[in-house]
C-alpha cells in the first residue's frame, strides 16, 4: 500500500538534506586537505594573521632568489627587510634596491590601517624588483626557510606594532610584534651561519618622562609613558642580551615621529590632513597650563639615510651556528631632525598647503601615553653616520601634502604608484 503523500514528501526533503550536509562535509576536507597544503602556515599575530597565510613552492622560492640578487657590479649587501610594505619599509627597500642590494621583503599586511595603502607600497616595490614575501615574523618556520634559501647579510627589522595611543587599545598586539616577533627574529638570526648585522626600529618614545632637552642617547631611558614605548625599550634590552650571548651586531635607531609621502594613516599630520579636507574637527592637544605640544618631526628621506648609513656602518657578527666568537658591535643612535615644531605650527602648515582652514578645538591632553615634547640630539649620528637632516617640516609637509591629493584623487592612486 502507498505511503500517504506527506509521509513520502518528508522521506524525500529528508534524502535531500541529507545529501547537502554529505557533500558539504565531502567540500570540507577537500579544501582541508588540499588547499591548507603543508607550506602553510598558521601565524600568531593577533590583529592580522588569525588567516593562514601561504608561502612555499618552486615558483615563490625563485621570487625570493630572484629579489635577493644583487645588480651585477653593484657590490652592496644582500638583506632582508621586516615590514617592507610599512612606511619606513617601503622607502629604505626601494633605497636599497635603487643602489643595486639584494633585497627580500617580508611583511604581514596587517590591517591595523588601511590594507589597499599596504598592497599599493607592495606594487611600488613589485616594480623595483623587490619580492615581498607575505608572511608574519613570528613565523619561525618561514624565517628559517628565508634564510635557507638566502645568504643575508643584513637584516633590517623595521616590522612592529607602532602608534602610541593605540597601546591602549590592543596592548597584546604590541606584545606580539615588538617583543615576541623581535625575539623569534633574533633567535632564527643568531643559528644562521652566517649571521647578518641587525639595524632595527626603535623610537624616540623610549625617552619617555625624561625632562632633559635634548634628547641624548645618554640620557634614562626608564620611565617610558606608554606600553608601545615600553616594548620598545624592552627591544632595546632584548638586543642587548643577544648582543652579550650570541655575537650578534645589532643597531638600534630611535626614530622621532617620522612623516612624508606614503606615510602611516593613524599619525596627526596624516588624518589632520584627511579631516582637514573634509571640513570634519580637528584635536589639538595642549599641556598642563595651556602649555605648548612639540615633536622633533622628522622628514622619511632624512631617515632612509640614517638607516642605510646604519647598514654601511653595521660591523660583521661574530658568532656562527648559535655561538658567540667574540665581542659584537652594539649601537643605539637618535634619528630626529632636532628641531621640534608645535602641534599648532604642523596645523597651520597645513592649512596653508591645502587652501583651507581648519576646524579645530584646542582640548587638555589626555592620560593616553603620549609625551608633551619630543627633541633630538644626534651628534652621535652625525659623527658615526654621517647623518645630517636636512628638510624642514614646511618642505617636508609640501612633499607630503602633494603625495596626499595625488593619491586619494578620485583618477589618482594609480598615477601616484
Ligand atoms: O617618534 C616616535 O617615537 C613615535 O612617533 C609617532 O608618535 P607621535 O609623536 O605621538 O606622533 P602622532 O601620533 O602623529 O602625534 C603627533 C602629535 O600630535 C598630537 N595629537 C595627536 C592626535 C590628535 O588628535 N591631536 C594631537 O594634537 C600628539 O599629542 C603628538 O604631540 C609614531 O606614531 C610612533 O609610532 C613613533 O614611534
Amino acid at each position: 500500500m502507498d505511503k500517504p503523500l506527506y509521509i513520502q514528501r518528508f522521506r524525500y526533503h529528508f534524502s535531500i538534506t541529507k545529501l547537502i550536509f554529505w557533500a558539504l562535509i565531502v567540500i570540507f576536507f577537500i579544501y582541508f586537505f588540499f588547499f591548507n597544503a603543508p607550506t602553510t602556515s598558521p601565524s600568531t599575530s593577533s590583529i592580522s594573521t588569525s588567516r593562514r597565510v601561504l608561502w612555499g613552492g618552486p615558483d615563490w622560492e625563485s621570487r625570493v632568489l630572484k629579489s635577493a640578487r644583487r645588480r651585477s657590479g653593484a657590490g652592496g649587501h644582500v638583506v632582508l627587510v621586516t615590514g617592507a610594505a610599512g612606511f619606513v619599509g617601503t622607502h629604505v627597500t626601494a633605497a636599497l634596491r635603487r643602489r643595486g642590494d639584494g633585497v627580500v621583503g617580508i611583511d604581514n599586511f596587517n590591517d591595523y590601517y588601511d590594507r589597499s595603502l599596504k598592497r599599493s607600497r607592495e606594487l611600488l616595490l613589485e616594480r623595483a624588483g623587490v619580492f615581498v614575501v607575505e608572511g608574519d615574523i613570528n613565523d619561525a618556520k618561514l624565517l628559517k626557510r628565508l634564510f635557507g634559501l638566502v645568504k643575508f647579510s643584513h637584516v633590517m627589522h623595521l616590522a612592529a606594532q607602532a602608534g602610541v595611543r593605540y597601546a591602549m587599545k590592543n596592548p597584546g598586539s604590541y606584545v606580539n610584534s615588538n617583543i615576541a616577533g623581535f625575539v623569534n627574529l633574533l633567535e632564527v638570526c643568531k643559528s644562521a651561519n652566517p649571521q647578518p648585522a641587525i639595524i632595527w626600529a626603535s623610537s624616540s618614545s623610549v625617552y619617555g618622562l625624561n625632562t632633559k632637552i635634548p634628547f641624548s642617547e645618554k640620557d634614562r631611558t626608564d620611565q617610558p609613558s606608554s606600553l608601545y614605548a615600553a616594548t620598545k625599550k624592552a627591544g632595546e634590552e632584548i638586543a642587548h642580551t643577544y648582543n652579550h650571548i650570541y655575537g650578534l651586531s645589532i643597531t638600534g635607531l630611535r626614530f622621532f615621529t617620522v612623516y612624508g609621502p606614503w606615510g602611516r594613516p593613524d599619525m596627526a599630520y596624516f588624518f589632520f590632513t584627511k579631516d582637514i579636507l573634509k571640513r570634519k574637527t580637528i584635536k589639538i592637544f595642549e599641556g598642563p597650563n595651556h602649555s605648548t605640544v612639540a615633536r622633533d618631526f622628522t622628514y622619511i628621506d632624512d631617515i632612509v639615510k640614517g638607516c642605510l648609513a646604519a647598514l654601511d656602518t653595521a660591523k660583521k657578527s661574530t658568532g656562527s651556528g648559535g655561538k658567540k666568537k667574540g665581542a659584537a658591535q652594539l649601537r643605539v643612535f637618535n634619528l630626529g631632525n632636532t628641531s621640534p615644531v608645535p602641534v599648532s605650527k604642523l596645523v597651520s602648515i597645513l592649512e596653508k598647503l591645502l587652501k583651507v582652514k581648519a576646524k579645530k578645538v584646542v582640548l587638555p591632553m589626555p592620560a593616553n601615553g603620549d609625551v608633551l615634547f619630543t627633541h633630538a640630539n644626534v651628534s652621535l649620528a652625525q659623527r658615526e653616520l654621517g647623518y645630517n637632516p636636512t628638510t624642514d617640516l614646511q618642505t617636508g609637509l609640501k612633499k607630503f601634502v602633494q603625495w596626499y591629493l595625488d593619491y586619494y584623487s578620485p583618477s589618482g592612486k594609480k598615477s601616484a604608484v
